[in-house]
């Protein structure tokens, strides 16, 4: 599929266009970010963040680490005034090879002792591993993932946490959890079916773990963009995220909290919330910023908003 990233790369004038490029090119970084092993965390451009899922020589294997730290990693981001938005993308030849199987026997053992304290220690556990995509829904800035490559298990899980997803052509996605005997539980069964339209296609890749390529990805509505690869997709990932960046952060997050409470809410009582949500929030002077700049036929981008 032809994408607007390619089409703006032909359209826009070489001096707009560089300066994403070069971006793109700091956007993979050498190694994981001190105080993670398995993130890189870095700022591609004003108040953008990139999380990179690093661990290349492994896929991107989610270990026992990575769960936490993905909870420490957007807890910050989510209270970090300076980011307004996030870009997610794996390092290495593929996105996500999912959950690290040579950690999962760890994780799902069981002492051998008593039925019912056995079953309440493994509903903590996954309680806790299912926060670590939870708390990209919870984040109020807007996520983008990008993906290449391979986005297996977990890795549905978490891009359907997301709020924007873009793939290469080369992606492929695989609900693989009954293949490795088990419920997909921490997300992809919840979330998947509020993505893609269809409940028959959702029933039929969660129950005999097919894999779904690029096209018809975007077909059901699982990605937005399909990009011819991965430096294509990582300058239109950062070049959409720009345009968010550039617009009020308080609309911009407004909008992201209200997109998901009314996806788990009836009309009426999104509505509600939303009138309790705007009656501070249209007190902002965003507000007049922005009007006036519409006023003049400015763009949003050239107004400076307060952090947020
Ligand atoms: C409560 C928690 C709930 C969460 C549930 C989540 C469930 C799931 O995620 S189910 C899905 C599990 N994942 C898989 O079954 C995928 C297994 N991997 C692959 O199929 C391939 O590795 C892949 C297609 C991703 C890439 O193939 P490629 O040929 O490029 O690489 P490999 O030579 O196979 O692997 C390179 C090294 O990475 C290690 N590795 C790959 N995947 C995993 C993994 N899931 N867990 C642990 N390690 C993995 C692989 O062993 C190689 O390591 P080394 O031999 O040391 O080089």
């Amino acid at each position: 599929a032809m994408t607007f990233t390619v089409r703006a790369a032909f359209t826009k004038s070489r001096s707009v266009w560089l300066p994403g490029l070069s971006a793109v090119r700091t956007m993979s970084s050498g190694d994981p970010t001190p105080a993670y092993t398995t993130l890189s965390v870095s700022q591609p451009a004003t108040s953008i963040t990139h999380v990179e899922l690093h661990r290349p020589e492994k896929r991107n294997a989610m270990n026992k680490a990575f769960w936490s730290e993905m909870v420490e990693c957007f807890t910050q981001i989510s209270g970090d005034p300076e980011c307004r938005v996030v870009v997610v993308s794996g390092a290495g030849k593929v996105f996500t090879a999912g959950i690290d199987l040579m950690d999962m026997a760890s994780v799902f053992q069981h002492e051998g002792g008593d039925v019912a304290r056995n079953a309440w220690n493994m509903r903590r556990i996954i309680a806790k591993y299912q926060e670590s995509f939870t708390v990209i829904e919870r984040c109020p800035k807007p996520v983008v993932v990008a993906v290449h490559g391979a986005c297996i298990g977990g890795g549905v899980d978490l891009i359907t946490a997301c709020d924007i997803r873009l793939c290469t052509q080369d992606a492929w996605f695989q609900v693989k959890e009954v293949d490795i005997g088990l419920a997909a539980d921490v997300g992809t069964l919840q979330r998947l079916p509020k993505v893609i339209g269809s409940r028959s296609l959702v029933n039929e890749l969660a129950l005999t773990a097919r894999k779904m390529y690029a096209d018809e990805a975007k077909d059901s509505g699982l990605v937005s963009h399909v990009f011819p690869d991965k430096e294509a997709m990582m300058a239109g990932a950062l070049e959409m995220a720009r345009e968010i960046a550039g617009r009020s952060p308080v609309a911009v997050q407004g909008t992201k909290v209200n997109l998901i409470y009314s996806r788990d809410h009836s009309v009426a009582e999104g509505l509600d919330y939303m009138a309790t949500w705007n009656m501070s929030m249209l007190q902002s002077e965003d507000i007049v910023k922005s009007a006036v700049a519409s006023m003049e036929k400015k763009s949003p981008e050239t107004i400076t908003f307060s952090k947020l």
